[in-house]
């Protein structure tokens, strides 16, 4: 699940909800066994005929992680130190950009026993549309989940600009894509440099930014009711829209 069929660049099939089948080449007829030439005078034939050839294609499998919600910010933002903080994934951390150079899946358990995938993806810079940085190989990753997490490095200059930078870039991947239903999240709020950012942050976002410490813990339960109910309502779209839920 999750992955896209391509021939040459024609996308043929896109699986992308439990129980999607492609058949992607049908084997050729069966040649006829020995059987078919048994007669009264042959109880024991050797002939046979070999059957028809199938068919062959080349096809490209490309497999885009599907989560629930997307990780999305900027190298060094926090977003593996925060699935750590939240979920069963162990990512590498590091205090350099592009420490994270593929996906991770972790699972976030509830008390009620639902479980919501939240994938960290690759750090977006400026121009990732146009493949700088690893550029679209992640943007694709962050297009198949429902909701999306911005993830800020408070402690930042300017922290506020990040987020009009990455809703820019997803916008120039696929136009409507930073309207997705997401949540901004301001980390690194157990620095002081981080704590003075965050009224001027609320302000120019025009939404409210849940502002957290990955790394100390502090705050993360509201992080993650409101990863809930981004996924309640998520699911709630699917079903009206007659789509199963995605399941982990
Ligand atoms: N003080 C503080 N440091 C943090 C916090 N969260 C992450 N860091 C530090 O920031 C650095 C980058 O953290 P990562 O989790 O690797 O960041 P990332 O966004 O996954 O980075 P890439 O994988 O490179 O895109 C590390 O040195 C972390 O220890 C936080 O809440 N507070
Ligand atoms: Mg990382």
């Amino acid at each position: 699940m999750g992955t896209l069929v391509k021939e040459g660049n024609k996308v043929v099939a896109d699986l992308s909800h439990p129980g999607d089948e492609y058949v992607a080449a049908l084997g050729g007829a069966g040649g006829k066994g020995n059987r078919f030439f048994l007669a009264n005078d042959n109880r024991a034939p050797v002939t046979c005929t070999s059957g028809e050839p199938g068919q062959e294609r080349e096809l490209f499998l490309e497999l885009k992680t599907m989560a629930h919600a997307g990780m999305v910010g900027f190298p060094n933002a926090g977003k593996s130190s925060l699935l750590r903080a939240i979920s069963n994934a162990k990512p590498a951390v590091a205090a350099y950009p592009f420490t994270t150079l593929n996906p991770h899946v972790g699972i976030v358990h509830y008390e009620d026993h639902q479980q919501v995938a939240v994938a960290d993806v690759p750090g977006i810079i400026r121009g990732a549309h146009q493949n700088r940085g690893l550029g679209l190989a992640f943007l694709r990753h962050i297009e198949r989940c429902g909701f999306l997490l911005f993830v800020v490095d408070l402690a930042a200059p300017e922290p506020w600009t990040q987020v009009e930078d990455l809703k820019y870039e997803l916008d120039k991947y696929k136009q409507g894509l930073s309207e997705r239903p997401h949540v901004v999240v301001a980390n690194k709020i157990d620095l002081p440099q981080a704590r003075a950012n965050l009224p001027t942050l609320q302000a120019r976002l025009g939404e409210k930014a849940i502002a957290l410490s990955a790394v100390t813990g502090e705050n993360l339960e509201e992080l993650l009711l409101r990863i809930k109910e981004l996924h309640d309502e998520h699911a709630a779209a699917n079903l009206a829209q007659g789509r199963q839920p995605l399941r982990w």
